[in-house]
């Protein structure tokens, strides 16, 4: 499952984060993740852009999986603890509104002590027919 090419979710992307999604519920996602030496920003400490990845990829899954093509619009984001270069973190996303046009979700990053890492509010906007094929979006499965 996922984009080939994609950084965040994509197997066939050489420089890309390898992360598996799956759905968790009737509406929720979940994956794992690892931290390896090359994601770190200060020394031993994973850097803050991957972790927003992760949490936007998360909640760009929760859309996918609601069976509509949506775009980020908005990501607030919370550093709550660093997370370690080789330390496994566990990461969730869930839905919290939904209305025509915009799915708001929540994601977070917790240690596997259920420790909260990072979490995330967004708001993934639905594009309409048009805006699909001015992003070259049209013909997703
Ligand atoms: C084989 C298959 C496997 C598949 C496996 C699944 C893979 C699943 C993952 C794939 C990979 C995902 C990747 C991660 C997800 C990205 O990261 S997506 C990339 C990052 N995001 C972008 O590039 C989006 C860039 N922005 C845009 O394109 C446009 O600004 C938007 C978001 C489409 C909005 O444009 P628009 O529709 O023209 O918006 P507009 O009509 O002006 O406004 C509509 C309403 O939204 C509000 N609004 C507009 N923009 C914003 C904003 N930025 N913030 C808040 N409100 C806003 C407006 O105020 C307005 O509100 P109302 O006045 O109606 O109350």
């Amino acid at each position: 499952m996922g984009y080939a090419t994609c950084f965040v979710c994509g197997q066939e992307n050489d420089k890309g984060l390898h992360i598996h999604f799956h759905k968790d519920g009737e509406n929720g996602v979940r994956a794992s993740f690892l931290a390896e030496p090359w994601h770190e920003g200060w020394p031993g400490i994973q850097h803050g852009g991957v972790t927003s990845a992760i949490l936007d990829e998360a909640t760009a899954y929760v859309t996918f999986f609601m069976g509509v093509v949506a775009v980020t619009a908005q990501l607030q984001v919370e550093f709550q603890d660093p997370i370690r270069v080789g330390e496994r973190v566990e990461i969730e996303a869930h839905p919290t509104k939904v209305t025509r046009r915009i799915v708001e979700v929540d994601a977070s990053i917790r240690g596997t002590d259920g420790a909260l890492k990072a979490r995330s509010h967004a708001k993934m906007m639905i594009l309409s027919q048009q805006q699909k094929e001015e992003m070259g979006l049209a013909n997703l499965p």
